[in-house]
Parts: structure tokens; sequence; C-alpha cells
């Protein structure tokens, strides 16, 4: 079965699926109007390589992906059957209606206001309840999954469950700033605590915000269940100076390719 389509304590069947953010490559493509760096080639790199799902997050000022972005990969993804197209955002603002158009696998519920620079908290219990409530019944008519965006507080989960949806992403930045400060054990076990209140809910468990190459695996080891990781900001990041060595010497070949010519 396809880990990525399972739920709940399923998870502790399969390994952690890492789903590939590509809103900063559009960030920088956005910059110019010549197309590079290309999201459908970072796309189709990210699958080669052996990345199990895409994730975007289309913001209303589409200072990153933009429509037309989300309706290109899901034209790509078609190609690629078992790969997860997660779409995230907020369902009462823009998401809605990629998540009817499209239908992709997942759609992860962000509440985010429109000035934010980047996802700063969770959905609050029971205070969101009631107006989660329809649009999570209509993904799931829809045949998406739903997931929400969480902070790592065990009590929330079993209104989660409530509420319809299968599955918390947990926001991990609290857990990324205190693991660069050295000093992370107590943040990390409310992690823990959160998960497995989750898995008890019979929801599954995604993760993401600054997740790293740096604390990634002490996360999972720490964290039971964790289904998908989605990872962006660092990922890309990684990508850019990974490139520069084979970068730097294909530009010198160009360059010294022309002194030839001109000797
Ligand atoms: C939902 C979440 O965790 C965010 O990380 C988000 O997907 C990133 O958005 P930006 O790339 O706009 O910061
Ligand atoms: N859901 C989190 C995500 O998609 C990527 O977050 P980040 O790695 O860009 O912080």
């Amino acid at each position: 079965m396809n880990p990525l389509l399972t739920t709940g304590l399923d998870a502790h069947r399969g390994s952690t699926a890492l789903s590939v953010n590509l809103n900063k490559v559009a960030l920088v493509r956005n910059t110019r109007h010549l197309g590079i760096p290309s999201v459908m080639r970072a796309a189709q790199l990210c699958l080669e390589a052996g990345a199990q799902g895409i994730t975007v997050h289309p913001r209303p000022d589409e200072r990153h992906i933009r429509a037309h972005d989300v309706h290109d990969l899901a034209e790509l993804l078609k190609q690629w059957p078992q790969v997860e197209y997660n779409i995230e955002g907020n369902p009462f603002h823009n998401l809605m209606d990629f998540i009817r158009t499209v239908k992709p696998h997942q759609a992860t519920f962000v509440p985010d206001d429109t000035a934010q620079a980047t996802s700063d908290h969770g959905w609050t219990f029971p205070q969101d309840a009631a107006r989660l409530k329809p649009l999570i019944d209509e993904c799931k008519s829809l045949g998406v999954r739903v997931s929400l965006f969480m902070d790592p507080i065990p009590e929330q989960m079993a209104a989660v469950r409530e509420v319809g949806a299968d599955r918390v992403e947990l926001y991990t930045e609290t857990y990324a700033r205190a693991h660069a400060a050295g000093d992370h054990a107590q943040v990390l076990a409310a992690f823990v605590a959160t998960a497995q209140a989750a898995l008890r809910e019979g929801l599954g468990v995604n993760a993401g915000h600054d997740l790293n190459r740096a604390n990634l695996t002490e996360f999972l080891a720490a964290v039971p269940g964790v289904q998908e990781v989605s990872i962006g900001h660092a990922l890309i990041a990684d990508a850019l100076e990974l490139g520069y060595t084979q970068t730097i010497q294909d530009y010198l070949r160009a360059i010294h390719r022309a002194a030839k010519t001109k000797a």
C-alpha cells in the first residue's frame, strides 16, 4: 500500500515520506520573467531523486507559488501516480478554490492571515471547530485528505478528531529553534506527547516548518508515527549550496571554451 495514503497507526509500519515544498523556487523565479528556476523542473528533479511528495502553499498575494503553478504541478504529477500532492493554505482565503479544481491527495489547512511573512501558529479548538467542519466535510466528499496545522498541544488532538480531520501537521518551528540553540529536550517531549495523543485518536501525523538536515533525524527518531515531513526553505537552500561546486565548474568550462576559441 502507498504509505502516503494511510492514516493513524498504519504509519508505524511505514517510513516517513518526504514532501518537497517548492515555494522558494517560485520566489526566486518570480523576480524576473525568464521562468528560471523552473518550479516544474525542480519538481521533476526532486521526484527523480526519490521525494515522495510535492507541497505548495499558494498564498493569496502570489508572492511565490502562482495559480498556474498549482495547476501545472497537478498535470505533471499525473505522470507520478505514487506521488502525493499536498496543497497548503487558509481555507477561508484562496485554498478551497484549488482543492475544488485540482482535488489533490491532501489539503493542509493553515490559519495564516494574509500579512504573515510565514506560517507561525496552528488552529485553536474549540474556537475554530464550527467554521472548519463544513470545509473539512467538503474536502472529504471530494476525496481529499485533510490535515490541520497544529501547535504541539496534546489536549487539542481529540478536538481535531471530532471535527473530522484525517491528520495533523505538527508545526515544528519551536523544535527547530530550540534545536539550533542546543536546548530542545523539553520542546521535543511536547511533540512526542502530541503525536502520541494524535495516534491514540486515530489521526495521522505530519510535521513541518524549519525542519532541516541537522534537526530532522532526531525529531523522527523521537516522535512516533510521523507519516510525512514537508520541507521547503532549508531544503531549497541546501540544494543551492550543494550545487555550487558543479555549477561553478560548468561556468568556468564555458569561460575556458571561449578563451580557447580566441587562441
Ligand atoms: C505551513 C507551513 O509550515 C509553512 O512552512 C509554509 O508552507 C511555508 O510557507 P512560506 O514558504 O510562504 O514561508
Ligand atoms: N508544511 C511545511 C512546509 O511545507 C515547509 O516548511 P519550511 O521547510 O519551508 O519551513
